[in-house]
């Protein structure tokens, strides 16, 4: 989806408060009726007139005639101005550039800051895939929503949920030392981090040290789990590799930078998202560089021993505190499920040796036409 920034250096004081309005009354409404609006802007009814047509022509806002009045609903470009506007009061962004990314649940946009040092902006917008089909618009329009619906289950909520969780860890684990992009700042469903100079593994070719790079993410995997983290979704599209030059040479870093799927190692699925993990890694290495490791494992029973050794902080409990809830990451959960959100593990399995040269392309093609995504791995534990 495009950031077009071009109205964010022109909305006065009064459109910012229309536009803030119109995401609040979005909190109870579906479509916030016009004298709501102005109501909850504080502005005087011309100036507010004057906004709501100003905004819904930039498309941060779009009318929507329902049975019983006329009302408008934030859209994500709005949704998205609020986000921006707040990191740019805070200073974390000054300026937008390239989009870099586009993955199926997020954008990914190169942005600078004041004194124009490049960083990245992860915006997460879940709940895009049914918007385009309609499906969603179909079913809000044609019935009154429930409470749970219209709050916890929208977009809107779901999209900030998980930009809540992944700046959450990433914070936590940031903080440990683990190699992971630097977390500046989070607003609703954006955050930002500093910009990894460096490429997916996905699309490196040859590395001159495979069995090095193996054991270190085989270590990095062992490293979460003994921090009570399994990650779920550790693969070669959410590794990326950089290069740092050393006294002996060139060395890659690889720098975990995707964590849609982290769960806790006491989580009823563990086991299998952690043992899915090391497949992960383990099939990528033997089909891209023809490396088998000659050792077993590891083993999910070895690694769980691990958790909280030698007075290691749990970075689960951590978490769980500091404000990604275990009721909002419940919540989160099940949307994915119900979405059929499934981060890349499925689409790191079905990538055959023919695709594997323009994956990364392939990777974004199908993001784009697999829109109802049902990556079907099973998962044998419901909870
Ligand atoms: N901090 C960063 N520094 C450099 N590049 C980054 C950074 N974060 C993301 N990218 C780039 O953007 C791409 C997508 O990022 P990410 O995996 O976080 O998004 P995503 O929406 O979760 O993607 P998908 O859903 O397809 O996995 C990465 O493959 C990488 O090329």
């Amino acid at each position: 989806m495009k950031l077009d920034t071009k109205a964010l250096r022109y909305l006065n004081p009064s459109d910012w408060r229309t536009l803030t309005a119109v995401e609040t009354g979005s909190r109870n409404h579906e479509v916030v009726p016009t004298p709501l609006i102005a109501n909850l802007s504080k502005s005087s009814v011309g100036d507010v007139q004057r906004s709501i047509s100003l905004l819904a022509k930039a498309n941060l806002i779009a009318k929507v005639k329902n049975a019983k009045y006329d009302g408008y609903r934030l859209t994500y470009g709005g949704l998205d101005y609020l986000a921006l506007h707040s990191l740019q009061k805070g200073n974390i962004v000054y300026s937008v550039g390239n989009q870099i990314g586009v993955g199926k649940e997020s954008d990914i946009f190169v942005v600078s800051d004041e004194k124009g040092e490049q960083r990245v902006l992860k915006i997460h917008r879940l709940g895009r895939v049914s918007f385009k089909k309609g499906v969603r618009n179909k079913r809000d329009y044609a019935r009154t929503r429930t409470q749970k619906e219209r709050g916890a289950g929208s977009w809107m909520y779901m999209s900030r949920l998980a930009a809540v969780k992944e700046y959450a860890y990433l914070q936590a684990l940031h903080d440990v030392g683990l190699s992971v992009p630097t977390p500046l700042g989070q607003n609703r469903h954006h955050l930002v981090m500093s910009l990894v100079d460096g490429f997916p593994l996905r699309q490196i070719d040859k590395v001159p040290d495979a069995a090095g790079l193996y054991a270190e993410l085989m270590e990095m995997l062992l490293r979460l789990c003994s921090l009570g983290l399994i990650h779920g979704d550790f693969n070669e599209f959410n590794i990326l590799i950089r290069e740092e030059e050393g006294g002996d040479g060139v060395k890659l870093i690889p720098v975990l930078i995707d964590f849609p799927q982290m769960v806790s190692v006491d989580h009823a699925n563990a086991e299998f998202y952690f043992n899915r993990d090391v497949e992960c890694v383990k099939r990528f290495f033997a089909r891209r560089f023809g490396f088998s490791s000659n050792e077993e494992g590891p083993f999910f029973k070895d690694a769980r021993q691990l958790v909280g050794k030698d007075g290691v902080k749990r970075l689960d409990v951590e978490v769980e505190a500091s404000g990604f809830s275990r009721k909002m990451a419940k919540e989160l959960e099940a949307y994915m499920k119900e979405h059929g959100v499934d981060g890349d593990a499925k689409a790191s399995e079905a990538v055959d040796e023919e695709t594997a040269d323009s994956d990364s392309q392939s990777h974004e093609e199908e993001d784009d036409d697999d829109s109802e995504r049902d990556d079907g791995v099973s998962e044998p534990v419901t909870s």
